[in-house]
């Protein structure tokens, strides 16, 4: 019975990413021992209590590199600290607020099981962080999901690559006419993700393709802090003209973050900071995203040969990567306002987007 239902690694990681996602602990066990691991942004301190009644006393956060150099310590990997007591406010502190610093605990380099533990924190779109405890001894923990490092360790390779079809059905859309939406369910966290045929791009020839990462406050709510809408809108309306082409709309809001992360990074940009500044005073690094799954969506159709329609090349550099023939690339403008000339600018400084120099607002 046990692969009756998918492998059973990646069946025992769906379930431990809704325990964590559900404020639950899983146990991640390998080689160098378990550990009780919680999402640290939904431990309270009745639950910090809690462990150490239970015996549960060397309790440990464990951080990204990202956020412990803005801690104020100079680190390429991932590390830990102790948690010395039970205030869940100053341990939440550490782990987002933007003027926190460590005083007392100095981090020293996470181990196989607390790295594997922030992984699948971060695969659950929660704020990179997480509560690690050693298990000793023979705790009762029935009904606790187990997993094992080595699992969330080859999760993201093996999953990116194997998407499948679930349902399709013809869209008609206003000013593009015909389309097709088709559902694919696969990736990290088993989301949906859609592709939509526009008219009848032809298979042998390079197809117009854009890879659009969603944007629930540019898509649908017509944002001014960035470009999304306008380039979702637009390249859509192109494929219509051009006799066809494929978006992949992705669940990857907040460039793989999630919305509730965005929504926290919009917060620091209110206060001044900027967009990958934001997202690193979180713990992130300067973009989560991966286009595998993307590659894998593309092929199933039966596309192999694109023009990318796309200013990051990142883009281009991920779909070569996964064996496709990026035939060209097409820059995709949308309006630059006031409220995002910044964030243009940013993305073409910082992460090397091909846009213009000479921003209007
Ligand atoms: N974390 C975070 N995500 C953002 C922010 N603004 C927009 N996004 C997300 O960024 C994603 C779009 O990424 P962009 O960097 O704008 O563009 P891109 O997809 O890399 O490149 P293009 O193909 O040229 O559009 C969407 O998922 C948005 O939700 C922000 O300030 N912070
Ligand atoms: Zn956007």
């Amino acid at each position: 019975m046990q692969d009756l239902f998918g492998d059973p690694d990646t069946v025992a990681i769906e379930r431990a990413l809704a325990e964590i996602r559900s404020g639950r602990p899983v146990v991640v066990s390998g080689e160098e021992g378990s550990a009780l691991t919680l999402a640290a942004e939904s431990v309270d301190s009745k639950a910090l209590k809690k462990l150490r009644t239970a015996g549960m006393t060397d309790l440990r956060l464990v951080l990204s590199p990202a956020r412990l150099r803005l801690l104020g310590h100079d680190v390429e990997t991932a590390g830990s600290i102790e948690i010395e007591d039970d205030d869940a406010e100053a341990l939440l502190n550490v782990v987002c607020q933007v003027d926190a610093r460590l005083e007392r605990a100095v981090p020293r380099s996470a181990c196989r099981t607390e790295t594997a533990g922030l992984e699948l924190v971060r695969l659950a779109y929660l704020l990179p962080a997480a509560v690690v405890v050693p298990i000793e001894g023979k705790p009762d923990l029935s009904g606790v999901v187990t997993i094992e490092t080595a699992a969330i360790e080859h999760y993201r390779k093996h999953v990116l690559t194997a998407p499948h079809i679930v349902s399709r059905a013809p869209v008609p859309l206003e000013d593009v006419g015909d389309t097709e939406f088709v559902v694919f369910r696969g990736g990290e966290g088993m989301r949906d993700q859609v592709a939509v045929i526009v008219g009848s791009p032809d298979p042998n020839e390079a197809v117009y393709v854009r890879i659009h990462s969603a944007c629930l406050t540019g898509d649908l709510f017509a944002s001014l802090k960035c470009d999304c809408g306008d380039q979702l809108r637009s390249t859509v309306k192109r494929m219509a003209e051009m006799g066809g082409g494929v978006l992949l709309y992705l669940d990857q809001e907040g460039r793989g973050n999630g919305i509730a992360n965005k929504i926290r990074a919009y917060r620091l940009q209110h206060a001044g900071y900027d967009t990958y500044e934001a997202d690193e005073i979180l713990g992130f690094d300067l973009d989560q995203r991966r286009f595998d799954f993307a590659a894998a969506m593309l092929r199933e159709l039966g596309f192999t040969s694109v023009r990318l329609m796309t200013n990051n090349p990142e883009k281009v550099a991920a779909l070569r990567e996964a064996g496709l023939n990026v035939a060209s690339s097409h820059r995709v403008m949308g309006r630059s306002t006031e409220h995002n000339v910044s964030y243009l600018e940013t993305k073409r400084d910082r992460a090397g987007h091909i846009i213009a120099k000479d921003l209007k607002a």
